[in-house]
C-alpha cells in the first residue's frame, strides 16, 4: 500500500516521478544559480510565530474577501503556465478543483486550455493574469474575451520584460506546446533555441512601463492588479539591517531623501497605487526572474507599510506550509498565492491533486489559527510573528 501523503511538499516528488524530465525541471525550476529559489522558502523559518494562550478557539474561521469576492480562505491559485504539460485536463482541473475548494483561480496568459474552457467548466472565481504583447491588440483582445467570460480582475505581470535564465530549459531545449488562446492571432511555432525562451521573446513586450497603464485602463473596465513590482534588494537591506533603515531616516529628513535605497521601494510601492493598480502582488515570480532578489516574504512589510492600506496587497513565493500563509498574514498579506504545488498536485493526481494540495494548505492553516490564539484571519496581527529585523532591533 502507498503511504500516505502528509503534506504539500511530498507531492513534488510523486510529480517528479509522474513528468517527463523537461517539465518537472521547467515546473521545479528557477534562474541561474537558483539562490532567491532556495531563499524563498529558507526566509519563512527565519520567521517564528508568537501564539497567544487561552483564547477561545473551538471555532476557527478563516473565510476572508478579496476585491470583495468571498472564499473559504486567504488562499489563491497563482497564474502558472502550460497546465496540459502537467495533465491532460489542464487548467479544467484546476479550476474545478478551485471551485471545489471555494477558491479564487488566476488563469495564466500562457495557459493551455482557452479562456473559454476554463470559464464554462465550472463556478470557480477567476482572474485573468497578462502579459502585454508586442501586438497590443492581441492582448487587448484576451482582456476583453476574459471580461466577456466573466473573470473578475487583471493581474499584470510587470517582473518579466524578458525571461529569466532557466538553465535546465536551456540544455532540455524546452518546447512549449501551442497555446490555443491564440490560435488564429499568432504563430507560436518558434523553432530557434530554447522554443520556451523563444516564445517569451515573441510575446514579452520590453518596452511596457508606467505610462502605459492607462492603456491597459482603457481596455477594461475589471479592476487590475500588478505582481512582481516591489522585489528588490531596498526590501531586504532594510528588513536585515535596522542602522540602515536609521541612516536612512536621517538622509530622507536632512540630506536630498530622494535616492536612499528604503525610500525606493515605498515610492514604488506609493506609484503603483497612485498610477490606480487596485491591488498589489508581492511576488518575484516564484525565483524564476532575476535571480538574487530577495525572498518576497522578506519584502512583504515594506511594501504593506508603504500602501499603507490603501489597496489589498496580496503574496506569493515559497508558501508551502499553513504556517508561511500566517506569517504572511501577521506580515500584511490579504491573501498568498499558490503556484508550484499546485502544479506538483495536478501532476500526480488531476483535479483531485489540486484539491488535496489546497486542503492540506488549509487544514495547516486552521491548525496554526488554533494553536496561536487566532480565531479567525482578523485576529492575526504583526504581533504573531518574530522576524530577524525584530530579532536585531531587540539587541540594539
Ligand atoms: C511553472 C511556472 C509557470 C509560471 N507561469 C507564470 C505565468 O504564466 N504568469 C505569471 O504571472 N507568473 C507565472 N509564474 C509565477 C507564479 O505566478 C508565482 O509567482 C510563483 O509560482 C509563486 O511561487 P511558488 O511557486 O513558490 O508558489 C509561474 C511559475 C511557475 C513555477
Ligand atoms: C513563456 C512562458 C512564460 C511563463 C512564465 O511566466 C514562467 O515560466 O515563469
Amino acid at each position: 500500500m502507498a503511504t500516505e501523503i502528509v503534506n504539500v511538499k511530498e507531492f513534488q516528488e510523486l510529480a517528479r516521478q509522474a513528468l517527463p524530465k523537461m517539465y518537472y525541471d521547467y515546473y521545479s525550476g528557477g534562474a541561474e544559480d537558483q539562490y532567491t529559489l532556495r531563499e524563498n522558502m529558507e526566509a519563512f523559518c527565519r520567521i517564528q510565530i508568537q501564539p497567544r494562550i487561552l483564547v477561545d478557539v473551538s471555532k476557527i474561521d478563516m473565510s476572508t474577501t478579496v476585491l470583495g469576492y468571498n472564499t473559504s480562505a486567504p488562499i489563491m491559485i497563482a497564474p502558472t503556465a502550460m497546465h496540459q504539460l502537467a495533465h491532460p485536463e489542464g487548467e479544467v482541473a484546476t479550476a474545478r478543483a478551485a471551485a471545489a475548494c471555494n477558491t479564487i483561480m488566476v488563469l495564466s496568459y500562457m495557459s493551455t486550455c482557452t479562456v473559454e474552457e476554463v470559464a464554462s467548466s465550472c463556478n470557480a472565481i477567476r482572474f485573468f493574469q497578462l502579459y502585454v504583447h508586442k501586438r497590443r491588440d492581441v492582448s487587448a483582445q484576451l482582456v476583453q474575451r476574459a471580461e466577456g467570460n466573466g473573470y473578475k480582475a487583471v493581474i499584470l505581470t510587470a517582473d518579466a520584460p524578458r525571461l529569466g535564465r532557466r538553465e535546465a530549459d536551456i540544455k532540455n531545449k524546452m518546447i512549449s506546446p501551442q497555446l490555443k488562446n491564440f490560435e488564429g492571432l499568432l504563430s507560436t511555432e518558434v523553432d530557434k533555441g530554447s522554443n520556451i525562451q523563444a516564445l517569451a521573446s515573441e510575446t514579452f513586450d520590453a518596452s511596457l512601463c508606467w505610462k502605459d497603464i492607462g492603456w491597459l485602463r482603457s481596455i477594461t473596465n475589471l479592476p487590475i492588479l500588478i505582481k512582481g513590482v516591489l522585489t528588490c534588494e531596498d526590501g531586504a537591506c532594510l528588513g536585515w539591517m535596522p542602522m540602515l533603515l536609521w541612516i536612512s531616516h536621517i538622509m530622507d529628513t536632512h540630506l536630498d531623501g530622494g535616492n536612499s535605497l528604503p525610500r525606493m521601494e515605498a515610492e514604488a510601492a506609493i506609484k503603483a497605487v497612485e498610477v490606480g493598480f487596485d491591488g498589489i502582488i508581492v511576488s518575484n515570480h516564484g525565483a524564476r526572474q532575476l535571480d538574487y532578489v530577495p525572498a518576497s516574504i522578506s519584502v512583504l512589510e515594506e511594501v504593506v507599510q508603504a500602501v499603507g492600506g490603501k489597496v489589498p496587497v496580496l503574496f506569493d513565493g515559497g508558501v508551502r506550509r499553513g504556517t508561511d500563509i500566517f506569517k504572511a498574514l501577521a506580515l500584511g498579506a490579504q491573501a498568498v498565492l499558490v503556484g508550484r504545488p499546485v502544479i506538483y498536485g495536478l501532476a500526480a493526481k488531476g483535479e483531485y491533486g489540486v484539491r488535496r494540495v489546497i486542503e492540506m494548505l488549509k487544514d495547516e492553516l486552521e491548525l496554526s489559527m488554533a494553536l496561536s490564539g487566532c480565531p479567525s484571519v482578523k485576529d492575526i496581527t504583526r504581533s504573531h510573528v518574530r522576524t530577524e529585523r525584530d530579532r536585531l532591533q531587540s539587541m540594539l
